[in-house]
């Protein structure tokens, strides 16, 4: 089953709790966390991410895309996100930090730049809830897919079928009815969409939409057939 994760960081922010409403039936809210010192942008941190957490009852799936997230990330949980992201590039400890976010009670998830090869951190698999493949550089929404990152996801899914795991494979970054059957049929299952959803006259009908056409082209994938 596909899952779409709408970024809020296309969003109003000054609207967030409406603008969550706006996708009612979305599977999580994608929650950009950037510092402007990992990526050259500036977003929203905990207290955002506390507030954001009482106003919506979609489970807060939060992107962190900031330096020492070792030191961060377990307050992500605490502040009401369902699962954190961490960047592999910015973590001391990336088996520590996700055994703390599971600890916590959170889903455990890793994040590789596109220039950053899966693998090396085959061995970290078993660790992880999620890994979300960048299909942009982080940073911007807006931003043109990568398509020189299939092979990547391809090669990731072809990973967790190899040991068997129930590893979510999120892609992010330039998803939209134009690029998301590719990120499927390669073996992505979780979708995060920032413009396609929220320039989109109906946004929950941009989700609906994004969901049908991911499923279409997981379904005969070579790897859901295999699972
Ligand atoms: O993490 C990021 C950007 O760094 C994303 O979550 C963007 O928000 C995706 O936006 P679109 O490319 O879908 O517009």
């Amino acid at each position: 089953m596909a899952q779409i994760n709408p970024s809020i960081l296309s969003a109003d922010f000054a609207r967030l709790a409406q603008e969550a409403e706006a996708v009612r039936g979305s599977d999580w809210l994608h929650v950009d966390v950037m510092d402007n010192h990992f990526v050259p942008n500036l977003t929203l941190g905990i207290p955002v991410v506390e507030s954001l957490s009482r106003a919506t009852d979609i489970p807060l799936d939060c992107h962190l895309m900031i330096e020492d997230p070792d030191r961060w990330a377990p307050q992500y949980v605490e502040a009401g996100a369902g699962s954190v992201t961490f960047h592999v590039e910015a973590a001391a400890a990336p088996v520590r930090l996700a055994r703390e976010i599971r600890a916590k009670g959170a889903r455990a998830s890793m994040a590789l730049k596109p220039g950053t090869p899966i693998e090396p951190y085959e061995d970290l698999l078993p660790e992880l809830d999620m890994l979300l493949i960048m299909t942009v550089e982080p940073g911007f929404g807006g931003q043109a897919f990568l398509d020189i990152m299939l092979p990547k996801i391809r090669r990731t899914r072809e990973l967790i079928a190899k040991h068997d795991l129930e590893l979510w494979l999120q892609v992010d970054g330039g998803v939209s009815a134009s690029t998301i059957e590719r990120c499927a049929e390669a073996g992505a299952d979780v979708f995060v969409a920032g413009s396609a959803v929220y320039g989109a006259e109906d946004p929950a009908q941009a989700v609906a939409g994004l969901r049908s056409l991911a499923e279409s082209a997981s379904a005969d994938a070579w790897w859901a057939c295999a699972h």
